[in-house]
């Protein structure tokens, strides 16, 4: 094992923290407050955040919508650029902060934003960045990575760079008392999948991420039995908490990470608008399976550890209890809506997987477009 790790986000964590904000961005700063489609304004947020940014010059940027496009972020960037903003608050969700991810690097390119997306401009600068988080499940907050769509082709890209993590990240969970139903489950989904993705490859030894891996898991699973108490402040504060730890860098240091169900998930979200959360579920059994010879080990180690499991074929029954896990939230583990006939689907999710270089995915790059069109077969319903 071998490995450098920092994340050099700082958390401020619990009830009452936005109020941090004003001394963690810099008092001569011009901040861009950037948000998504207005429940900030319902529930108070925005609200926080004005009082709280009362002795710094600030202007807004609002409407990134669920997976930001580059169409919407462009905007911002030109507000950016035009006024001369050197720091920017991002205010929501995983959508928002990674809408806002992209902002701060373009705002330091002077070619297309969408370069940045398809690698022809790498990422090294980026303006400063502070986070209230609303929605707990991407981990975006306090991570390097961000997601963004350009609608006019369907393209929901992934980038990674340093100069993108948060300074700061206001971490309140009250502010998840407005969330829906669908939204709390979308997390506890996501975060589920983040852990997965960093700990069901090969068995490396790695006591620390191993069990930390696992007792993210255990949370979530208790959170998800608990349902019935979500509108109790300490499931509120655990899932917030196991959300942000699930993609922080942690569990993913010195091991090998696999990521395949993403970039197969991200495709659903492009072309038939799945929720991020709800992809994963539909991708990741059938994968699971699919690759079954790599993943054995580390789904009997999951069954043994999280779910309690013993006797023959634990890693089957793993997949099995975890599809049970998503039933019991309500997510499908199939496509079954958005798409009009299975065939064309499939066509269209591997026409997608090939334009964008998705040709070798997973922690053995063993997942080529055949495999991923087995796994589409297994995954989409007839
Ligand atoms: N950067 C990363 O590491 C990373 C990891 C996983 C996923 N992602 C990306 O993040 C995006 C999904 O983000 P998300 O799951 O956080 O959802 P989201 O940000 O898209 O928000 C979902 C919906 O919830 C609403 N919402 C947010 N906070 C609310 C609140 N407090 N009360 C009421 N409504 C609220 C939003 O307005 C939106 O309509 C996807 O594009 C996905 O690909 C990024």
């Amino acid at each position: 094992m071998k490995f450098s790790y920092v994340n050099h986000t700082q958390i401020h964590f619990g009830q009452g923290q936005i109020q941090a904000i004003a001394d963690a961005i810099p008092a001569t700063s011009k901040v861009l407050v950037i948000y998504g489609g207005g429940s900030i304004k319902r529930n108070g947020v925005y609200d926080q955040v004005v009082e709280t940014l009362s002795q710094h010059q600030w202007t807004e940027f609002s409407g990134v919508e669920p997976n930001p496009t580059k169409e919407t972020m462009d905007k911002a960037i030109a507000i950016i650029k035009e006024q001369g903003i050197d720091f920017i608050l991002a205010v929501g969700g995983g959508s928002v902060i990674d809408g806002s991810k992209f902002a701060a690097a373009a705002a330091k390119y002077d070619g297309d934003s969408w370069d940045i997306m398809t690698g022809k401009h790498q990422v090294t600068e980026a303006l400063p960045l502070g986070c209230v988080l609303t929605l707990p499940a991407t981990g975006s907050e306090s991570n390097s990575g961000a997601v963004v769509t350009k609608a006019e082709t369907h393209d929901k890209l992934p980038f990674l760079s340093p100069a993108v993590q948060p300074q700061f990240a206001v971490l309140d969970p009250d502010v998840m008392k407005t969330l829906p139903e669908r939204q709390l489950v979308n997390g506890i989904v996501d975060a589920w999948v983040h852990i997965c993705e960093q700990y069901l490859t090969s068995p490396a030894g790695a006591m620390v991420q191993d069990g930390y891996a696992e007792a993210l898991l255990k949370n979530l699973r208790v959170l998800a039995g608990q349902f019935d108490q979500r509108d109790n402040d300490q499931w509120r504060a655990n899932l917030m908490w196991t959300a942000n730890q699930a993609l922080n860098g942690l569990i993913g240091a010195g091991v090998a990470q696999d990521w395949a169900t993403h970039m197969i998930g991200h495709e659903l979200t492009a072309l038939y608008g799945v929720d991020h959360a709800r992809s994963l579920a539909i991708v990741q059994p059938s994968l699971l399976r699919n690759q079954m010879k790599y993943k054995q080990a580390k789904l009997e180690q999951l069954g043994r550890n999280v779910f309690g499991l013993s006797g023959d074929d634990v890693a089957e029954q793993t997949i099995v209890e975890m599809e049970l896990f998503y039933h019991s939230l309500q997510v499908a583990t199939q496509l079954t809506e958005h798409q009009t006939d299975k065939a064309s689907a499939i066509d269209a999710i591997i026409a997608q997987l090939e334009s964008h270089g998705m040709l070798e995915l997973g922690e053995n790059q063993a997942i080529t477009l055949k495999e991923s069109r087995e796994i589409l077969e297994m995954a989409v319903a007839d």
